[in-house]
């Protein structure tokens, strides 16, 4: 089993629906903190936000008839409280409302001593205020079951063509609250404030979108209650990057052997060598067919070169295994395989053979997942422990079973990560790191930068560098990615032009 050491804490853990409602619900049997109470922690501790951040004088209240519109409810009371006025609208008028959600309209209606409310029992009459300066989402949170529908359109509509900023309770309507998916149409809010748990929907698919700003509110929710949780943010805020200390000799403090590069794809080899070295590891040993020595000579003076094959070799053929298992057993350290390997039948059989008596720990990229994908079994021997990087059309080569392709990106990461043992970093938006325990990791920025041919080389680079000092696959991947991250958004504030991979080394 290989051991994992990532360790989220309770903020980062993201909840989809079911899990949430579980939650909600225990606490509410078990802990005896009713519903009415979880209600205006959510709300006063999304009003006090509001409070602290603008200045607001007069907000449009988008209600349905759930506990979402509960919330948007106690935010209103709050507000009422500090002079700012409230047109409420309730899209599925105010005779069916949830209880918790009723007795807060009450409480609503009591405070407002000023007349400084105003209430549409319907979607059809509501005529928005002359001034308001922001809308408050309540209309579905997790109890969205379908497509938005009837006036809960309108609205939506309505409130995306407003120039006000919109503030959202739990997860703007229209998103699920699973999938991250729209549901015919969503809300895109400028802020959303997610109570209790992260919703896994924010950072899924379209979440990311329509989200904004995502404001986390704890709830008093006891933490044995989430330990059903298997889903969590990456993010620098839990993940402290500790720098390895050199040791005294270059080979102690990490080596990484690199199996990469063929005639015309030689610059694979050379961002995946170059980024790894950057890491500042003892030693970075390039194995290369013989005929393209010539080019890493050139341009990569740190780097150890071991050529195996002839003079006219230019990729790795089944016969040069032997040699290289060889090379391979001379040091302690891991391995990186794949960046322009080529996909000759004959590099097809050299990774087969190569790997299936390797030990190390193994990163592979690019054109080594190519491979493996033409094989019918992963040739991994059972101790060793692997990470693969896919991209999404890699991931659906590796995934020959098509009903798992069928579902969701997560899902896939983790029923693969799962069934073979080998820790996944598929790349994407959000990035996943999918571990043999079942656990998945998101990342919550933005990876369009990094889609550009050469950057999953310097992740691949990055990622083997953290291996071979040591680090257990699951943090390799983190630092590999949160490394990318730092580096793309140092180069943003640096400069007016967009990155080449080559920043991120
Ligand atoms: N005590 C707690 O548990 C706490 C809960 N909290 C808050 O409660 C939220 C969950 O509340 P919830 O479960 O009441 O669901 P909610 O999202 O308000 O909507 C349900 C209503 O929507 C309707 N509906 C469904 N789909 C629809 C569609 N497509 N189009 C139109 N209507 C649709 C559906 O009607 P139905 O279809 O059943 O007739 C049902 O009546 C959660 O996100 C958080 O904000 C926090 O305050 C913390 C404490
Ligand atoms: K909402």
């Amino acid at each position: 089993m290989v051991k994992e050491t990532l360790d989220a804490p309770y903020s980062h853990y993201l909840f989809d629906a079911e899990l949430s409602q579980k939650i909600d619900r225990r606490t509410i049997q078990e802990m005896e903190i009713d519903g009415f109470t979880l209600m205006e922690i959510a709300g006063s501790s999304a009003a006090k936000a509001l409070l602290e951040d603008e200045e607001l004088t007069h907000g449009v209240y988008l209600c349905g008839k759930g506990n979402n519109a509960g919330d948007a409810l106690v935010v209103g009371r709050y507000l009422l409280q500090h002079h700012v006025d409230a047109t409420i609208v309730f899209l599925s008028g105010s005779d069916d409302l949830s209880a918790d959600t009723q007795k807060n309209l009450e409480l609503l209606k009591k405070f407002d001593s000023d007349d400084k409310l105003t209430i549409f029992e319907e979607w059809g009459p509501f005529n928005p205020p002359e001034e308001f300066d922001f809308i408050i989402d309540g209309m579905l949170g997790t109890g969205l079951t379908s497509d938005v529908r009837g006036d809960y359109t309108k609205a939506v509509e309505w409130a995306n063509r407003q120039p006000q900023p919109v503030f959202a309770m739990d997860i703007p309507t229209g998103l699920h609250a699973d999938s991250g998916e729209i549901m015919e149409c969503a809300i895109e809010a400028n802020t959303t404030f997610t109570f209790g748990g992260r919703k896994l929907g924010l950072y899924l698919k379209d979440g990311p979108e329509k989200t904004g700003t995502i404001h986390y509110c704890e709830l008093p929710f006891p933490n044995r209650f989430k330990e059903d949780c298997n889903t969590y943010l990456l993010d620098e805020s839990w993940i402290q990057m500790t720098s390895p200390t050199p040791g005294q000799h270059k080979y102690n403090s990490g080596v990484l052997y690199i199996i990469a590069g063929s005639e015309g794809l030689t610059g694979a080899a050379i961002m995946a060598a170059k980024s790894a070295w950057a890491e500042g590891l003892g030693a970075v040993i390039l194995i290369c067919p013989r005929g393209v020595l010539s080019i890493y000579e050139q341009t990569l003076p740190s780097i150890i070169k071991k050529p195996v094959g002839s003079r006219n070799d230019f990729h790795f053929k089944d016969e040069h295994s032997g040699k290289v298992l060889e090379i391979l057993s001379e040091k302690e350290g891991a391995l990186l395989l794949g960046p322009g390997l080529g996909r000759e039948q004959s590099t097809v059989q050299f990774v087969k053979g190569t790997l299936s008596q390797n030990n190390k720990p193994t990163v592979i990229d690019a054109d080594g997942l190519w491979c493996l994908a033409q094989l019918e079994h992963l040739p991994k021997v059972n101790e060793s422990e692997w990470i693969l990087t896919p991209h999404p059309g890699e991931l659906n080569r590796l995934v020959p079973n098509s009903e798992l392709q069928k579902d969701s990106r997560l899902q896939t990461v983790r029923e693969y990560a799962q069934t073979t043992g080998v820790t996944v970093l598929a790349k994407g938006l959000p990035g996943i790191i999918g571990t043999p325990a079942g656990k998945c990791y998101l990342t919550n920025y933005n990876t369009k930068y990094f889609s550009r041919a050469g950057s999953g080389d310097v992740l691949a680079g990055k990622v083997g560098a953290y291996l071979a000092f040591g680090q257990r696959p699951d943090t390799s991947c983190a630092y590999g990615l949160l490394k990318g991250k730092q580096k793309l958004e140092y180069y943003l504030q640096h400069h007016q032009d967009l990155p080449e991979p080559s920043d991120f080394i």
